[in-house]
């Protein structure tokens, strides 16, 4: 299986991913604010790309059933997520003006670019392939984090981590990949290497993403433009 063989093929990197000092100090809560409000001004707008590139992969699925999936993810990346986003950084006192003035890091940009590229250019198995590991790293994060928090009240991410933890989106992460072994069984040998340099590539853009916020990235060159 696809999914399986890929997990594997990951494994070091998603250990990697588990503890990266954002996710250590997100799961025992002392993870400052200015830099969990960095990762959510970033988020929002990969969510906005992120579910483009779901509804792309809607408008190709010649499948009912995986449209409809792709349609509602694309929906609950916009209107779930983006709920989080809102309650957080109204609870930081980041406001409307604040966070638009914030500038798109490097890494919030080559993820969101790579994942329009691959809506544009690549086939259904590839998207889809693409788009999985921001499903599958997620709940795996989100499920390490909820049994290391179990009995810590008051946690400041207690939010976030319940989102990605939660059983309902464990369903959705079941269903695409499902999704994404049947389209791999019929795929030919190129385009399954396509695929698991998609997932691979995506992957990396994970651990980037929270590497990007605990480092408040920035671009070196601004300093250079007017
Ligand atoms: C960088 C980054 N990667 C993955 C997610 C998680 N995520 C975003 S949309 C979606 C699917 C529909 O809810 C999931 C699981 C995130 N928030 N930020």
């Amino acid at each position: 299986m696809f999914c399986e063989e890929i997990w594997a093929r990951t494994a070091t990197l998603l250990k990697a991913i588990h503890d990266h000092p954002f996710n250590a100090a997100l799961g025992d809560g002392t993870l400052d604010r200015e830099r969990f409000a960095f990762y959510m001004v970033q988020d929002a707008r990969y969510l906005s790309a992120f579910s483009k590139a779901l509804a792309a992969a809607s408008v190709r699925s010649a499948d009912p059933a995986d449209a409809m999936f792709f349609a509602e993810s694309a929906h609950t990346a916009l209107a779930v997520e983006r709920g989080l986003h809102t309650s957080y950084l109204e609870e930081f006192g980041v406001s409307a003006e604040e966070e638009a003035a914030v500038p798109t890091s490097p890494t919030c940009l080559a993820y969101a670019s790579f994942l329009q590229a691959t809506a544009l250019a690549e086939p259904l198995p590839v998207l889809a392939a693409a788009v999985l590991p921001c499903f599958w790293v997620y709940q795996d994060v989100g499920t390490a984090l909820l049994a290391r928090t179990a009995g810590m009240d008051d946690h400041p991410y207690r939010a976030w981590i319940d989102t990605y933890s939660d059983e309902s989106f464990a369903a959705s992460v079941e269903r695409i990949k499902a999704i994404t072994d049947r389209l791999a069984e019929t795929a030919d040998p190129a385009t399954r290497r396509a695929m698991a340099e998609a997932f691979c590539r995506a992957t990396e853009y994970e651990w980037m993403f929270w590497d990007s916020a605990w480092r408040l990235e920035t671009w070196p060159t601004r300093q250079w433009l007017g």
